[in-house]
């Protein structure tokens, strides 16, 4: 097969920021600042040329959608009182930088035309509670997908499809490393942004065998930050370093035994980590979601997006 003949569509750099042609750009670096997380890179440059194609390819795709839904509805004769929100996943390992990411474009579809409503939703609220996972004797399979109540999250992105209009979703805490009392809220999004290690796995078998749904069976688009494994276990080492010095130097964070390990034991207890937990479940259950995605954003060694891949429709 040749390259044309591809399922998808890859794109440089320079030709993937082309796209946005001279659109201004759209955020000011406080507003950058906000959204950057821990460890990523990310300046006014690349939002221009990365981050604001995307965002206007999926502004495209969301009024592509709404055309889509009014068609269906009138050909069914059966109007719907309000179309349902426009659903995208992102996902990607550990440390790949996917809160930035999700975070960025939720504030960048907030300003595209007509303002929509964003949400932004993350999985880890619906990791089973530490109690739970030591019961399961899974403690330390956090982030595989046996750890997450995956039935719930069905539940709740089929609410979200099902345009009920109140859904709510629980929160994680990374201080206390367990999920909290608090809910995340959504009244009438437009558009819901679920971000998440597995967001883009497949189905798992039934008792019987047939295939059951995953919660990609209702994203309208999807996302899949991508690096090389040696970048992403670099970047997973240097936030544990940071961490460190930030998180964890609180006394009320889980890991705050790491807060007076040395730059070694710290390196050594990071890549510990990494090796035995997140390193197994990004090339067992992660990776191999990567082709499912809409669209594959592939980063390089400093955090930029080197290039994109978009699948054809
Ligand atoms: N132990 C921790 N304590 C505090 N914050 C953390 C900890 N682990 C990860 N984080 C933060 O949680 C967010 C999500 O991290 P992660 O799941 O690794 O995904 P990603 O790096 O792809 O966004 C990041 O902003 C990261 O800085
Ligand atoms: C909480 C996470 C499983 C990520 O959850 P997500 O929101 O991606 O579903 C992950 O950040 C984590 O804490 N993993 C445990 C192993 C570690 O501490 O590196």
């Amino acid at each position: 097969m040749t390259r044309d003949q591809s399922p998808y569509v890859e794109l440089e750099r320079s030709a993937w920021a082309e796209l946005a042609g001279d659109a201004p750009q759209p955020l000011n670096p406080d507003e950058i600042e906000r959204v950057r997380g821990l460890g990523d890179e990310l300046d006014l440059e690349e939002v221009r040329q990365v981050y604001l194609p995307l965002t206007q390819l999926i502004s495209l795709r969301v009024r592509a959608a709404a055309g889509l839904y009014r068609a269906t509805d009138k050909f069914l004769g059966r109007p719907q009182p309000k179309r349902t929100p426009f659903v995208i996943g992102i996902g990607g390992s550990v440390a790949v930088g996917k809160s930035t990411t999700a975070r960025l474009i939720q504030e960048l579809l907030a300003k595209a035309p007509g303002h929509p409503h964003v949400e932004l939703v993350t999985t880890d609220g619906y990791l089973f509670p530490n109690a739970e996972l030591e019961r399961r004797g899974i403690l330390e399979r956090k982030g595989f997908p046996e750890s997450y109540d995956r039935k719930a999250l069905l539940r709740f992105i089929v609410d979200v499809k099902s345009g009920v209009e109140v859904v709510t979703a629980p929160v994680y805490s990374h201080l206390t490393y367990d999920r909290t009392d608090e809910v995340v809220t959504l009244k009438e999004p437009d558009i819901v942004i679920v971000e998440g290690l597995n967001v883009l796995a497949p189905a798992r078998a039934r008792g019987d065998g047939s295939p059951g749904l995953a919660i990609a069976d209702f994203f309208d688009f999807s996302i899949y930050v991508d690096a090389s494994s040696k970048d992403i276990r670099r970047w997973y080492v240097e936030r544990f370093l940071t961490l460190r010095k930030t998180a964890f130097a609180n006394p009320e964070s889980y890991f705050h035994r790491y807060s007076a390990l040395t730059d070694d034991e710290a390196v050594t207890r990071a890549s510990e980590l990494w090796d035995t937990i997140n390193w197994p479940n990004l090339r067992e259950n992660i990776q191999t979601t990567r082709g499912r995605a809409s669209l594959v954003l592939r980063k390089g060694p400093d955090h930029q997006v080197s290039w994109v891949r978009l699948r054809k429709l």
